[in-house]
Parts: C-alpha cells; structure tokens; sequence
C-alpha cells in the first residue's frame, strides 16, 4: 500500500555497519564525505540565506563530523559567507586533517576562543557526530554553554554535540541545536522524547544509502522506521465509485460519563473524518442529547447508567457484531468495568484509551479475544505494563510491552511510538507541544477508531497516529501553541490532509 519503504531508525553500531559496507563495496570514505557536505551545503543555503545569516560561526570536532563541517565551511565560503571555525582540537582524524589544511589555504580564519564566533548570524555545530561515548571535558562544556547562550540559530551536523546518538542522554553538555540534520539514518537517540530540547527541528537528509545494504545489515530482526511524508497513503481516501455507507464501515465508539461529557464527543467528531460509513456512538443516557445535538450524523446509543454517573452496561439490543471496529474508552471512568468485559469479549478490532485502559489494567488475565490497539500515554502505560518500568528505555519498554500483551501498543509522548506484537516499532517524527492539553487524546482514539473500521489495524494506527500530529502542526501554524484546543485540531484534520494528499486522490 505504501510504495516508499519507511524510512529506518539506526543505532551506532548498525549505521557503523551500513557505513563499513558501503566502504568495503568501494565507495571511498573521502568521496562520501564531500557528498554529503554538499548536500548540508546545499540544503544550510536554502534554511539561511547568505543575505540574511552572512556570517557564519562554524565549530569543527577531530573526527569526521568535523570534517563534514570543514566541508561545509569551505562550501559557504565559496558561495559568499564570511566563515570562522572553531577547532580547539589538536589531533584530528586523518581527512579531517586534511579539510582543515585547505580551508587554511584558502584563508579561512581558524580559532581556538569560541567568544570570537559570538557575532555570528549563525552557528554550524560539526564537533561530535553519532557514537559519542565519552562525556564531554568541562572546557568544551564550558564553550558549548556559551555557544547556548547566543540569539542565533544553531544547525547540528548529524547529531547535537554532546548527545548520545543510541539512547538521546547528554553527556555532560550538549549544544542545543535549533535544528539537526541527521545524516543518512535517523539515529535512534534523536527521537528519544528527552533529546528533543536539544535537537530542535529534525529533518533527514539522506546520502543515498542502498536499500539492499541497510536489508543486509538490518537482516530479518525486528525493525524500527520513522513515519513520514508518504503516511497519507496509510489513509483509505482511495474508494470504489459504486461502494455504499455500509461498505465504508461501521465504527461503534463507547465512553462518556456525568463526570467526563466532552470526550466521546471529541472522538465523535475525529471518527467522522475519516470518512467512516456509520458511526454509531453509545454513551450513558442523559448524555444522548448533546452527542445528538453535535454529531446529528451519529446513531446514538443510551446506555443504562450507574449511580456515579457511568456507563453501567452496554443494552441488550445494541449488536457488537455488526460493527468493524470498536473504539472504547474516553471519559468512560473506572466504574464501567462492564462495558470493557463486553467489549473484550465481542471479538471486534478494538481500540482502548483512557479509563479503558485503566479498567483494563485491573484484570487479570486479560480476557483479549480480538485485535486490540491500545493508546497509553506514560502514566496509563505505567499502570498497563508495571513489570517492564525496569526494561530499558522507553521505546524498549514499549516493544516489550507490544511483544508481551500480544496488542499493538502506542505510546503517547512528544514522540509517540508505536510497536507490533513482532517488536517493529514506529516513531512519529513530527509533532508539537500545542497538543500537549486535554482532549488530543481522545481525538487520536476517534481518528484510529474511523480508520480502523475501513481497514486493517497497523495502517489505521500508524496514518491515524501521523495524520493527528500533522493537523496539531498546522492547527499550531494558524492559532499559535496556545491555541490547538481539540475542537481546533479536529478542525484542522481535513484541511491538513487534503493539502498534503496527491491532487488524483
Ligand atoms: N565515515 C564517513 O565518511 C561519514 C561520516 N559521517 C560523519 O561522521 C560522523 C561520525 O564520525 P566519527 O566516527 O569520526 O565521530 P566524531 O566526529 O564524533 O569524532 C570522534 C572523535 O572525537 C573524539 N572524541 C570522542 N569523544 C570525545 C570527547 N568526549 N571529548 C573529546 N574528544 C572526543 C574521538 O577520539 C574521535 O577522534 C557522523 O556523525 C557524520 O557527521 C557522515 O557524514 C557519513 C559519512
Ligand atoms: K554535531
């Protein structure tokens, strides 16, 4: 469905892999070097034109992500800019050497005092790359809490100095990139949520890396991709000109209560654009009026209600088996203990969130009896998973947690990552602050749930996951950070997609 694999996501020791074979095949390690200090070249001219950042502050480590950055160096200095460098090092890596001489040559200033780079309209960090281990000494933490402080942007080469390419820890101090241009692979570090203060925007720049040798590298182990530009096409927009309402399926969302109203609205309002055939929305009874009122296309359920105001069970005459998929869980309560049995028990595709998740965590075993997603953010995946806390970081906490409840579990986060009962795990690169208020998250379980009952469960997740941030970011573009509140995002669901689809769809 998808006609570009997704993009991979690296670890040091396997893009030192893919890197050595590339090597071994005989490509000259000099020939990729200056390759990708074109395109850094190429791409830093059209991010910060010399007319607007004409001075440039460029800040060389000993190996070779400072020779890229020489590269760079001597790239903007032909094209115009006014360039120092920075290279307070004494024993550089052979190539790197040899950048440096030239850039000598042809009369770029070198310094070892990083307060000489303060007049700079921008700094290009190129002092440590992927794979740094050690921590950095106080004196280069020291110049890189200067560089920090500047009112300038600052573009990292590949990695932010400082920051551990795996695992996304400063290691002692990092420079805090406003923007990070990850070469060739996403390392795995950049997309851990606790690097992001550090790397600013990231965007991939690739150099071309032969899919046989990452397959060769990467071999049959389990997997970790990025989402990416080409998500729109995990979205059922495609459709037969004959098909009908009950071809484009039937969505059953289940939650509401006296204590939480709004949610089941919120993710009534996302399932409707997902072009679902019906939507059938089953809430406790004195909420019926104000779902009717603001979704008049929904068939609307009441439900019984206990005395806290909850769903107490879902009605007799309420048929599971006649929907796609279920969506269950937002402003639902704990009291509904009931309604998830029943719903775990109709073997549909269902999505579970909120106190779903909640309810869920309290039984034991999990009567699982059909495929389930579930949306936790850190606090609910806490109280899902409370043996695996121990097990590494958070992506290997929820490729643990996938591979022991045999569900699809996304773990909601700046970087929301999803992983399959198999161990593949997505990250989704993209996203904003702007959703981080009540409310998202039940618009996400609405989007997943719509996309669900039209199609198959890892498409639904993965383009309903890509689909929810893409719209947080341009609903953030229009009304600010402070203004993405979810009415505001469901909003932008539409608009976002039909921008970012191809005009034959
Ligand atoms: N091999 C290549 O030709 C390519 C390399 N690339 C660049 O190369 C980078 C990786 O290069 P390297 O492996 O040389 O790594 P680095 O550029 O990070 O340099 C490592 C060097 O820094 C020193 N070092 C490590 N930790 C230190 C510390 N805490 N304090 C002081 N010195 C320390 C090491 O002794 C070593 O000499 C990538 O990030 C990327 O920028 C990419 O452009 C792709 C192609
Ligand atoms: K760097």
């Amino acid at each position: 469905m998808v006609s570009q694999p997704f993009p991979s996501i690296v670890t040091t020791s396997e893009m030192q892999a893919i890197e050595a074979a590339m090597f071994a095949a005989g490509l000259p390690i000099a020939a990729l070097m200056e390759k990708v200090g074109q395109r850094l070249s190429d791409r830093l001219c059209c991010l910060y034109p010399v007319t607007t950042h004409p001075k440039v502050g460029v800040l060389a480590g000993p190996g070779h992500n400072g020779g890229d950055a020489l590269v760079v160096a001597r790239e903007l200095w032909h094209r115009g800019y006014t360039v120092t460098v920075w290279q307070p090092f004494s024993r550089l890596k052979p190539l790197t050497a040899d950048h440096a001489k030239y850039a000598r040559f042809l009369g770029i200033p070198f310094t070892s005092e990083v307060a000489e780079l303060a007049t700079a309209n921008l700094i290009v960090d190129g002092v440590f790359g992927f794979g740094l281990e050690r921590s950095v000494s106080h004196e280069l933490g020291a110049a890189f809490a200067q560089v920090n402080q500047w009112c300038v942007p600052r573009l990292s080469i590949d990695v932010p100095s400082g920051l551990c390419s795996d695992r996304g820890a400063v290691l002692g101090t990092a420079i805090q990139a406003t923007r990070t241009l990850c070469l060739g692979l996403w390392k795995r570090g950049l997309l851990m949520d606790e690097a992001l203060p550090w790397v600013g925007e990231a965007e991939l720049l690739a150099f071309d890396i032969p899919a046989t040798v990452i397959d060769n590298v990467l071999g049959t182990m389990p997997r970790r991709y990025c989402l990416d530009s080409q998500c729109w096409q995990l979205l059922p927009l495609a459709r037969s000109p004959i098909t009908h309402k009950y071809r484009q399926g039937q969505l059953l969302l289940i939650g509401g209560s006296a204590r939480f109203g709004g949610s089941i609205l919120l993710s009534a309002l996302a399932a409707r654009c997902t072009g679902v055939g019906m939507l059938v929305v089953a809430v406790p009874n004195s909420l019926k009026p104000l779902v009717l009122a603001r979704v008049p296309d929904a068939i609307v359920v009441g439900c019984p209600e206990t005395n806290t105001g909850a769903i107490a069970h879902l009605p007799a005459d309420l048929d599971l088996q006649r929907v796609q998929a279920i969506a269950c869980g937002p402003g639902l309560t704990t009291a509904a203990t009931t309604v998830i049995e029943q719903v775990l028990a109709a073997g549909i595709p269902t999505v579970l969130d909120a106190d779903g998740l909640n309810i869920l965590a309290a039984l034991s075993p999990w009567p699982l009896a059909a495929p389930l997603v579930l949306t936790p953010h850190l606090g609910e995946f806490r109280r899902l998973f409370p043996d695996l806390s121990a097990e590494g970081d958070r992506l290997e906490q929820v490729q643990a947690a996938a591979a022991h409840s045999n569900c699809l579990v996304v773990l909601k986060g700046a970087r929301t990552a999803i992983a399959t009962p198999a161990g593949n795990l997505w990250i989704n690169p993209a996203s904003t602050p702007a959703l981080a208020r009540g409310g998202s998250g039940d618009v996400l379980t609405g989007l997943i749930g719509g996309l669900l009952a039209q199609q198959e469960l890892l498409h639904s997740t993965l383009g309903g996951v890509w689909w929810h941030a893409q719209a947080g970011l341009a609903a953030a573009k229009q009304w600010t950070t402070l203004g993405v509140y979810p009415e505001r995002l469901v909003d932008a669901l539409l608009p976002t997609l039909s921008a970012k689809k191809p005009d034959f769809l």
